[in-house]
């Protein structure tokens, strides 16, 4: 659900027009609805209420400072994985216990930040991680409190670039080894165990992963219970799809939760989630002018102002996202076209073979569910500034990080000279 709607055939964002943004602000730029990531880290928290549970929505997704206030003033805890991230979300005052450091790279100086700020917990991914966090730990005379990422092998069914919790996987500790390592890290001095973390994938689609993997970790957590480790704190990751074209079906909050507190049957844990996409994803578009149509010999294409650089997902995942206009206008023949954007790579595209009521020059487009791994994976590939954020409140909306200048880009470069 989300609250992008055409209102007398223009397409507003809450109660603003989104060509009314693009006068002022310029194109391109990202829109992000407040309404409805609000309304979705919402439905999760009541989904899971009967449970002793925390959100942690998965700052990567989208990590705008205003998204990040707006989502801890409503309760939301966060799942970082920077020292990056560690200082957004304490720009927006979330408490310590809100946050869970996850990522297979943690530095020295990431696992102190979090420490200091006094993190829920970290959920470790290899031995060495442990390792490092325990001297870390000791050297600043304090507890630090884990969580063992267990990479279940189980297929998520999902995209193989975004899948994690298969074997061939970087990600987590195998399961085989899982009692071992617990059993090494519950008895370093300023390590201690406070749960079990599991994370198999990104944008899925069916719940039957999940709920594989949540019956395989709670064997794990019967035979941690025999050697005497409780675990506290049952992290299940993020990873839930969201419908990107019409017709897409995946499982709801309230039907993915449905399906695991079954599973987990009153058992006494604190259930941790970290859902990314399904609190974003259909909560921000972004919006582009059309620079030219071009006939080419076989193709028609719409070439607009964004590019790969803004948004990289069909590049990278042949992702599908909606295109739609901004202004509606039903007198217009379809047409087969090629949306592209004016970056010289063939792989820059946002749509392909796709059917579009016929476009011109200087007209608006809306490129639909980019509110996850958007503008975060965006760079400035062809020296190109990154693009304007804008958040919709109501009938208000405020430019929430600004666009980049050229100036500013090269701001950090400089010709060879000796130190
Ligand atoms: C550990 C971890 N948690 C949470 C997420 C968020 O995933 P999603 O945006 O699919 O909910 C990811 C990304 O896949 C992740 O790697
Ligand atoms: N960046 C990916 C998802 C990766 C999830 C992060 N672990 C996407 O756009 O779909």
């Amino acid at each position: 659900m989300d609250y992008f709607h055409y209102q007398d055939d223009q397409l507003f964002c809450e109660e603003v027009a989104l060509e009314q943004i693009a006068q002022a602000v310029g194109t391109p730029f990202y829109c992000y609805s407040e309404r409805t990531l609000l309304h979705h880290l919402q439905v999760f928290q009541q989904a899971f209420a009967s449970q002793d549970s925390l959100i942690c929505y998965s700052v990567k997704a989208n990590s705008n400072l205003a998204v990040l206030d707006a989502l801890a003033k409503q309760g939301a805890g966060f799942d970082i994985v920077s020292g990056g991230e560690l200082e957004r979300v304490r720009r927006v005052g979330c408490p310590g216990e809100r946050v869970v450091f996850s990522g297979v790279g943690k530095s020295r100086a990431e696992i102190q930040a979090a420490l200091a700020y006094g993190v829920r917990m970290f959920n470790v991914e290899s031995i060495p991680e442990l390792q490092r966090i325990q001297e870390v730990a000791l050297a600043m005379d304090v507890a630090a409190p884990v969580t063992l990422r267990i990479n279940p092998d189980v297929d998520p069914k999902t995209h193989p670039y975004i899948s994690t919790g298969l074997k061939r996987n970087k990600f987590g500790i195998p399961f085989g080894e899982a009692v071992a390592v617990y059993q090494q890290a519950a008895q370093m001095s300023h390590v201690q165990v406070v749960g079990l973390d599991c994370h198999i994938g990104s944008q899925l689609t069916q719940l039957s992963p999940f709920v594989d993997a949540l019956k395989r970790v709670m064997v794990l957590i019967q035979a941690l219970k025999g050697h005497g480790i409780e675990i506290k704190n049952l992290d299940l990751g993020g990873g839930l799809g969201i419908p990107y074209e019409d017709g897409d079906t995946p499982p709801s909050p309230a039907e993915l939760a449905a399906a695991l507190l079954e599973q987990l049957d009153g058992m006494p844990v604190t259930v941790i989630l970290e859902p990314g996409r399904a609190i974003v994803g259909n909560a921000g578009v972004l919006v582009t002018r059309v620079e030219y149509v071009k006939k080419g010999e076989q193709r028609h294409f719409v070439i607009t102002d964004a590019g790969m650089n803004d948004l990289l997902r069909p590049a990278i995942y042949n992702a599908y996202h909606g295109v739609i206009p901004l202004q509606r206008k039903f007198d217009r023949e379809e047409q087969v076209v090629d949306v592209v954007g004016p970056i010289c790579e063939t792989g820059d595209f946002f749509a392909r073979d796709r059917y579009l009521s016929e476009v011109y020059q200087g007209e608006l487009l809306a490129v639909r569910s980019a509110g996850a791994y958007g503008f975060v994976m965006s760079s400035n590939y062809n020296t190109r500034p990154r693009v304007a954020e804008v958040l919709v409140r109501g009938d208000r909306y405020a430019v929430v990080r600004k666009r980049e200048s050229v100036a500013q880009l090269l701001e950090n470069e400089s010709l060879f000279e000796d130190a």
